[in-house]
């Protein structure tokens, strides 16, 4: 199987010396859900931006779908950006419009400007956008405004938006970071579930190592910029965990059975 997405030697340096990418090199293969973890200020969402080009990267190859993305610029990084959905962590809705407009949004790259503002969407947009909404429980919810929403809604919606851009690859930037336990878990299931069943492929930050075991098929280690540890969750040993927060206070979050209690497990105590 050939990856959709190669990386090689990424490097991003912000400024003149804060060198948040130090030569990260991975392939990732079609189906794929794999869940990035690392302490705080690892490099992790600057990674998952320098794939859709949200930050630009200073040097290294990122060839996703055939087309090398560091490359492009202008039309063509917009097209090859449409075949790559991403859930933020404050879900970057449009409050004032309604649920299904913005789930809606996710295919104005694949519409004239003209229709979108006349909310002229294509019919069959229309019916898989009540679909999603409907899977994921927010089906009386749909002429609602985005603002009126839990903060676990909204980034259902997100999700939603995101699936409904019919992308190859989905990117969420740490979309439970802002989330009480029980949303969050609730967002979790539902974001893996539809990518499964959408045969997605998934890069997915996390702070929650027990979010990451229980759902990647791939876990991806980062500290100061490299990859420290890539590899099935059943590999990833308490040993190794601690080695990747070592001197970092770390999310590592229990759930309880209901996934209602959480216990926050602080993982080497020299925090800086
Ligand atoms: N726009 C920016 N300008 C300058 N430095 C930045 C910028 N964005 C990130 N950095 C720096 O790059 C490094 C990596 O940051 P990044 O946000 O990618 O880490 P992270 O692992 O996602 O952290 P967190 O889990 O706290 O979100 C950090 O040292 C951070 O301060």
């Amino acid at each position: 199987m050939n990856p959709l997405l190669t990386i090689k030697n990424l490097v991003k340096v912000y400024g003149k010396d804060t060198r948040a990418l130090n030569g990260i090199s991975l392939d990732i293969y079609p189906g794929e859900f794999i869940v990035v973890i690392g302490p705080s200020g690892a490099g992790k969402s600057t990674f998952i931006r320098c794939i859709n080009r949200l930050v630009d990267p200073s040097e290294g190859d990122i060839i996703f779908d055939g087309q090398h993305l560091e490359k492009l610029s202008g039309r063509k990084l917009r097209k090859e950006r449409s075949k790559i959905g991403m859930i933020f962590q404050h879900y970057n809705l449009v409050g004032r419009t309604n649920v299904i407009k913005n789930v809606l949004h996710g295919q104005l790259s694949n519409i004239p400007l003209y229709k979108s503002l006349l909310g002229l969407y294509r019919f069959e947009d229309k019916k898989e956008a009540v679909e999603l909404l409907k899977k994921v429980g927010l089906q009386d919810q749909i002429y609602k405004r985005a603002d009126e929403l839990s903060g676990g809604q909204m980034q259902r919606v997100g999700i939603c938006r995101a699936i409904l851009q019919r992308p190859k690859l989905l990117l969420a930037d740490e979309p439970i970071a802002s989330l009480d336990p029980l949303s969050a878990n609730i967002v979790m299931q539902q974001l893996h579930t539809i990518s499964k069943e959408k045969k997605l492929t998934c890069i997915v930050n996390l702070h929650q190592v027990d979010y990451a075991k229980k759902y990647a098929t791939r876990i991806i280690g980062i500290k100061k910029g490299t990859i420290v540890f890539d590899g099935a969750p059943s590999r990833l040993t308490d040993d190794m965990i601690r080695d990747i927060y070592e001197g970092k206070e770390s999310q590592m979050t229990l759930q309880g059975v209901s996934g209602t209690q959480s216990m926050q497990l602080a993982v080497g105590q020299n925090d800086e």
